[in-house]
């Protein structure tokens, strides 16, 4: 019955055609339909990972949540009628707009459109990546993670967590508000931070090799304003990623080398730590932002409050299968 992934999502831009020499250029993704009605990018095997919907304005158009199978869905569904919760089944014109078997929408407490899918599209055509990168860490971790930002905690939280089965990784309480959840080895696949107003923060993508991430980052910095922080390593997933100014106001998280938890032993845990143990510092400030911001570095820094970073095993191995580029060097060995 539970998520298992997030498989796509859904933004509206009012200038579309930004997105796709961003999304080809920059991030690598692969323009697989270009249309008046939508711009549709591939990462992997997937027919569709991220559509780009013209709109009136900037933002999440909808999630894609994939389950198991048509009967993990009937499951999921009845049990938000049962909360009462609006759920429409999806039709065939729908299914096949988002190259899924079957879907089911409904409404998380923010007001996102959230579709619960089964059976997503693959293609044996090879993904053809819009630079040269060595692809994106999909497969069962699902597409990345999305982050929301919403009113309060409270009206949120219970829905993805109690409702939905999405379990929690860790929290943090102090200086900001933020829950970040999983539904497979992903660290996160969904993150809450409480701003006071609901919309999508951030979208995150992960590369196989750090080098894509790198090479990202020079070609983000060629373009004035779009880094948005400096690279960095995240206190709770591990991960070393950039955040980057889109087309549409939010962010993507360009990332390499999240670890993952084990969803069956995991117990969620508070984050005591800063989000970095480095970096991610903002970008785009006066001199006055940096000067601000290298007092605060250097106290943290005499406060101790990085900690050791701890290597896990595996932390950072490709597993078969996950990357054929190195597979096959691997081979060639
Ligand atoms: C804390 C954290 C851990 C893992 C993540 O994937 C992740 O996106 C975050 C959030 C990072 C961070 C934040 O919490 C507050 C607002 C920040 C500083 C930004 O403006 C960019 C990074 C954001
Ligand atoms: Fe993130």
């Amino acid at each position: 019955m539970s998520i298992q992934a997030l498989g796509y999502v859904g933004i509206e831009a009012r200038c579309p055609e930004d997105w796709a020499g961003y999304g080809t250029g920059f991030l690598g993704l692969q323009l697989a339909e270009r249309s008046a009605a939508q711009l549709v990018f591939r990462m992997d095997d997937r027919r569709q990972r991220l559509v780009v919907l013209p709109g009136a304005r900037d933002g999440a158009r909808f999630f894609g949540w994939e389950v198991a199978d048509a009967a993990a869905l009937e499951a999921l569904a009845a049990r938000l009628e049962a909360a009462g919760l609006p759920v429409a089944r999806g039709d065939a014109a729908l299914a096949a707009q988002r190259r899924v078997a079957g879907l089911v929408v409904t409404e998380d407490p923010l007001g996102n459109r959230l579709e619960l899918v089964h059976g997503a599209e693959s293609t044996p055509e090879p993904f053809r990546p819009g630079r040269c990168i060595s692809g994106f860490r999909t497969g069962a971790l699902g597409m990345g993670h999305a982050v929301l930002t919403v009113p309060r905690m409270a009206a949120a939280l219970p829905f993805y967590r109690d409702l939905l089965g999405f379990r929690v990784s860790d929290y943090v309480t102090n200086p900001f508000h933020a829950y970040f959840l999983h539904v497979n080895p992903r660290h996160h696949s969904l993150a809450l931070i409480e701003t006071g107003q609901a919309g999508l923060h951030h979208l995150m993508v992960e590369l196989f090799q750090l080098d894509d991430v790198g090479q990202g980052y020079d070609l983000a910095m060629l373009a004035e304003g779009r880094v948005a922080t400096s690279l960095g390593r995240h206190t709770n997933d591990l991960m070393t990623s950039f955040y980057a100014r889109t087309p549409g106001g939010f962010m993507i998280e360009y990332g390499w080398g999240g670890r993952q938890v084990d969803p069956a032993t995991w117990q969620p845990v508070e984050m005591r730590s800063g989000p970095s143990l480095w970096g991610h510092e903002r970008q785009w400030g006066s001199e006055a932002m940096r000067a601000e911001a290298r007092r605060l570095r250097l106290q943290a820094a005499a406060d101790g409050e990085r900690a050791p970073v701890q290597v896990l095993p595996g932390n950072h191995r490709l597993m078969p299968g996950e990357c054929p580029w190195w597979d096959q060097a691997r081979a060639a060995e």
